[in-house]
């Protein structure tokens, strides 16, 4: 069981993509402000290639693929567009998402206890070409079970409803669904990450829990750059992060 302070930072630079795309123009490059947040502290870069391309596109992922130091954390829907993809550009670490085309954001975990035979398949097969694959979920223990049982090596537990609660009572309610969630996952021998929605007012008390491998954010690092520019903003996430982890 993993019960070191230390935790990761994985940058998601989904949204410097968003703001490119918003015009159709060749900047804000995606691939710059990997690199920025690699120099700034970022432990791995996180991007999520949606179905209907409307942040990052297949070049952002082939360009980061050469260019990163760190490690890419591919984010995908178990499609079979997604997989043969995955086959062609063998990221070191895949997470398994659920997609569906309408959603502003992913709005919930991936139902691994309700098609555990589809899951096992995908993992089966992107763990034959070397990736080491996370699934995001709730922090359930039956989808935490059933990602164990699937052999999935690593799991991130979905934060978005802790940092979409509006009431003291309702916040601390998530924020020990999730910590409950690491807890269990450790026992189940799985890596923990956690993340979405997650921001410089919310992230210390998600830092805090013990056992958490590795944090992914990235809409409030992008929208903070807008002020203090992207490697300001991921050294003072990191600087959070860190300090929490070594208060708690
Ligand atoms: C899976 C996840 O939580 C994030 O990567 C998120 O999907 C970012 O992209 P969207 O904001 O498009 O959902
Ligand atoms: N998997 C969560 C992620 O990569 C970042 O989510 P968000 O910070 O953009 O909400």
């Amino acid at each position: 069981m993993t019960t070191s302070n230390r935790i990761l930072l994985g940058v998601n630079i989904d949204h410097v993509a968003t703001l490119r795309q918003a015009r159709g123009t060749r900047y804000p490059d995606p691939v710059k402000a990997a690199l920025d947040a690699e120099e700034a502290g970022a432990d791995g870069i996180t991007v999520h290639l949606r179905e209907d391309r409307r942040h990052i596109q297949e070049r952002d992922v082939l360009l980061l693929k050469d260019v990163l130091q760190t490690r890419m954390n591919f984010e995908m829907g178990v499609t079979e567009e997604m997989m043969a993809f995955a086959e062609r550009i063998r990221p070191a670490h895949i997470c398994l998402v659920p997609e569906t085309r309408q959603e502003l954001t992913t709005e919930g975990g991936l139902d691994v206890a309700g098609q555990e035979a589809r899951i096992k398949a995908a993992v089966d097969r992107l763990a034959k070409i070397g990736c080491e694959v996370s699934l995001f979920i709730d922090a359930d223990e039956r989808q935490i079970e059933a990602s164990k049982r699937v052999g999935a090596p690593a799991i991130e537990l979905h934060t978005g409803r802790y940092a979409d609660a509006e009431t003291p009572a309702s916040v601390a309610e998530e924020l020990k669904r999730v910590a409950d969630g690491v807890a269990f996952g450790l026992t189940q021998g799985l890596i923990v990450n956690a993340g979405h929605g997650l921001h410089y007012h919310n992230v210390e008390a998600v830092a805090a829990i013990k056992g958490i491998n590795e944090l992914n954010i990235g809409h409030a690092l992008v929208a903070h750059a807008l002020f203090v520019g992207f490697k300001s903003a991921v050294a003072e996430m990191k600087a959070l992060i860190l300090a929490a982890a070594a208060k708690a």
